[in-house]
């Protein structure tokens, strides 16, 4: 089987005149986490419907595990995909128990597994009550259990951290991370990108149905051109302000900041070795909130 879990080839999928998804071309390896940033209706939740075989594209093609996602072969794998939508309706008269058991008799999982998952997700206490007294939080942690049933290949989360607390958050990425090391793919979409650093491994930007910037963090960070601010404080008594390089300037009295881009980045503190009685150095990196408002405004020209 090929290195990729999902390929979507020139994939348009359109309503009358409106295109929900325009020529767009994607690749999720195996134990990759890759998110999906984009305002409403930039078609992410398309994209994902799309993958899930739900609706059918208008153009192009949909793999899924090797096969067209559209196509009858691929209802077998799709036991191999977990996936939490947006909106999660679960019946309020069933208990955690009992709404588990029933995704997993639809998934044709063993029912043993299901109190471990419940626990993973941290709700096992609970796991006795009706689904109708649990908090918000908790019934997006019993819906992720039920994505993670039978440790999918492929897990699609659509706003999987919408509503919930940072404890509840952190425990949704340590998920991600471990699904990422079991070889898992993760697809995410979300508008919360500050929480995205260091868990996502690459980052898909969408604007109206178009595939807009496409790469790690650090990739986007250079396609984006936004610079990198150094700012060095140095000792009030320090002598040494005029051995910084020209492009230095003047921050205020003892503080000194330069613009670079990233690639300059190293170079420009090694050139900061030979200047005594720097107090404290600061690095600015464009944020990811920076990046995607960079990338929407550029695609506006
Ligand atoms: N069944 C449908 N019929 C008509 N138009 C649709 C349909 N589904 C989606 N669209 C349109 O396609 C576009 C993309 O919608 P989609 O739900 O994929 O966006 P999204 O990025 O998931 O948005 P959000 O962040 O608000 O969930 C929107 O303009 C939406 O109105």
């Amino acid at each position: 089987m090929s290195m990729y879990h999902v390929t979507l080839s020139g994939v348009t999928k359109a309503y009358g005149k409106q295109k929900a998804l325009d020529n767009v071309d994607l690749q999720l390896k195996a134990g990759e986490c890759v998110a999906l940033a984009g305002h409403n209706g930039a078609g992410k939740s398309t994209l994902i419907k799309l993958i899930l075989g739900l609706i059918h594209p208008t153009q192009g093609q949909v793999q899924l595990l090797g096969h067209d996602a559209a196509s009858r072969a691929a209802s077998q794998v799709r036991s191999q995909v977990g996936y939490l939508p947006e909106t999660v309706a679960l019946h309020p008269s069933l208990t955690g128990t009992e709404t588990l058991d029933f995704y997993a008799r639809l998934k044709k999982q063993p029912l043993s597994a299901n109190h471990a998952l419940l626990s993973r997700v941290g709700i096992s206490q609970a796991a006795k009550r009706r689904v109708g007294t649990y908090s918000k939080g908790m019934r997006q942690r019993l819906a992720l259990a039920q994505a993670l049933l039978g440790k999918p290949k492929v897990l699609l989360f659509d706003e999987p951290t919408t509503g919930l607390d940072p404890a509840s958050r952190q425990m949704f990425y340590e998920i991600v991370t471990e699904l990422r090391n079991q070889g898992s793919t993760v697809l995410l979409s979300t508008h919360a990108l500050a929480e995205l650093d260091g868990q996502a491994d690459r980052i898909v930007v969408m604007k109206n149905g178009q595939k807009i910037a496409d790469g790690t963090m650090s990739e986007l960070r250079q396609q984006s051109g936004l610079p990198i601010r150094i700012r060095i404080q140095l000792a009030a008594h320090s002598k040494h302000a005029g051995q910084l390089p020209q492009a230095w300037h003047r921050h205020n009295e003892s503080s000194f900041e330069l613009h670079c881009t990233e690639e300059d980045k190293v170079q420009a503190i090694c050139s900061l070795g030979h200047i005594d009685g720097i107090d404290n150095i600061e690095i600015h990196t464009p944020s990811l909130d920076d990046m995607y408002a960079h990338f929407l405004r550029r695609e506006d020209v």
